[in-house]
This record gives C-alpha cells, structure tokens and sequence, in this order.
C-alpha cells in the first residue's frame, strides 16, 4: 500500500518516438497503475480547432476554445480512449494533419497553463495506487515533485526507424521531416532533450522494448525503495 494520499506520481518526458507512450502503458499495466498520456490532450484540442476551422496560429481564438474544451481520456492502461463532447476522437487525433497542427497550439500559454492543471486534477483522481504520467514537460513543470522522474530519450535515427514502421501511409522521409520538425518547435516551448536536476534518463537506443519496460520499472522500484 501506498502511504500517499495521492497517487504515486512517476513523470516520463522524452521527444517524440522515444517510447514515452507504449512503454508507459506497459508500466502501468505490469505495476497496476494508471496511464495518463499528456499529448492526447493537446493533440485533442488541436482537433478541436481544426473541426471549428480556427487559425491554428491564432492564439486567442484558439484560447477562446478552451472554457468549452471539454474532454475525456481513459486513464485505465487496457482501456484507452479519448473523446470531445460525445465524439470519440482516439483514432482521429494521430492523423498527419492533427500532428502538422498541434505545436502552434501547444506554444501559447493559457493552453498550456490550462491542461496542466488538467493534468493534475485527472492524475490525483485515479483509483489505482500509482499512476505513469507522460508528455513534454511532466517532470518539469506539471509534477516536479513527482516521486518518480524519468526522460525517456533515443538517438534520432532510432525514433524516425520506429514511427516510420508504425505509419505505412507517408514514407519514411516524410514521417522522419515532420517528426524533425515537430521536435525542433516543441523544443523551444519546453526543455525535453536533456534531463532537469534529479530526473533519471533511460536511453531505450539499445533496448528493445521489453528491456525498456525492465529499465523503467527499475527506476521506479528503486525510488519507491527509497520513499519507504
Ligand atoms: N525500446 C524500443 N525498442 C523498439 N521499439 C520501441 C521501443 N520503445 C518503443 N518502441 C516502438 O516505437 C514506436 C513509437 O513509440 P511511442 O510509444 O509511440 O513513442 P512516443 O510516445 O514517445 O512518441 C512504437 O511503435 C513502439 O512500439
Ligand atoms: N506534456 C506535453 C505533451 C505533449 N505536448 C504537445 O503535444 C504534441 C503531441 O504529443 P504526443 O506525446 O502525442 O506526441 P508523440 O511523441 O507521441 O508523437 C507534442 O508534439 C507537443 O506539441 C506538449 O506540449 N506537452
């Protein structure tokens, strides 16, 4: 039992391709804590956007969508979704178009300031006795004193190889510029390359992904050992 009355907080960040998302999942699966994925809910309210045909670039118009954001992630590991208002938008939000859209939302301040303190009020309601949460800027900005921080990182050439086999609908080249692309705006709204003071990396470039499971699940043992 947890002697916390929140949940266990572990924080995972890393740029995009890094595992952050899968091996998060399969944390919290083999721990039984609960998985919340950050990024959905940015990539949400990019949908959002795009179905209202707002300007993307228009930081107050896409401000002004926020007071009727209204949105729902399934923080339970095998259960997985995310919806807006009544639509069920888990397939629709990773399309190219939603990733193409998704860091000018990121970058404006009252968005980002906003779904963190989503995040926290989703996170500290789980039922389990821990949860993985994992984005840009977990360990840093939305739960810094989270018991448990982590920058999951892979060389570039590894994290292009992995998201291009999972997209069999633009070539690899496409999908390794876009991802470049992507990284190099998100990355001048929040520091994920190189990990803060006290945050654990875990480079998976040489890890399959149940070796990366093993290292991560590692790091968690060995900071809850210290917590006891
Ligand atoms: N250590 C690993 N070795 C090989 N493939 C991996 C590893 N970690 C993750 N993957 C695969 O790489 C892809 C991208 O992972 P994902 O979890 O979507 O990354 P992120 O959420 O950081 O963008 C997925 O297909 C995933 O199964
Ligand atoms: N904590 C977070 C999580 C995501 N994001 C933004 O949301 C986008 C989508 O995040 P994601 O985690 O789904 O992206 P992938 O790494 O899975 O491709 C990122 O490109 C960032 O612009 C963020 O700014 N802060």
């Amino acid at each position: 039992m947890s002697k916390h009355s929140y949940p266990l907080f572990v924080a995972i960040d890393g740029p995009a391709g890094s595992g952050k998302s899968s091996v998060s999942r399969a944390v919290a699966r083999r721990l039984g804590y609960g998985y919340l994925d950050t990024g959905a809910a940015y990539r949400a309210l990019a949908w959002l956007v795009i179905d209202q045909e707002v300007d993307p670039q228009n930081s107050a118009a896409v401000s002004a969508l926020l007071p009727s954001f209204d949105y729902t992630i399934g923080t339970e590991p095998d259960a997985y979704f995310v919806r807006v208002g009544e639509t069920d938008v888990t397939d629709a939000i990773r399309e190219p178009q939603i990733s193409a859209a998704v860091s000018a939302i990121a970058r404006v301040p009252a968005v980002r300031s906003h779904l963190t303190e989503l995040f926290r009020s989703i996170a500290r309601a789980v039922p389990q006795p821990g949860v993985v949460v994992e984005g840009r800027d977990i360990t840093t900005v939305v739960a810094p004193e989270a018991e448990v921080r982590i920058l999951l990182t892979a060389t570039e050439e590894a994290r292009m190889a992995r998201r291009s086999a999972e997209i069999s609908t633009q070539s690899a080249h496409t999908v390794a510029e876009q991802l470049r692309s992507r990284d190099r705006a998100d990355s001048q709204v929040v520091e994920f390359m190189s990990a803060a003071d006290g945050v654990t990396t875990v480079d998976s470039t040489h890890l399959d992904f149940d070796q990366t499971i093993d290292a991560v699940v590692e790091v968690i043992n060995t900071a809850r050992n210290s917590h006891d």
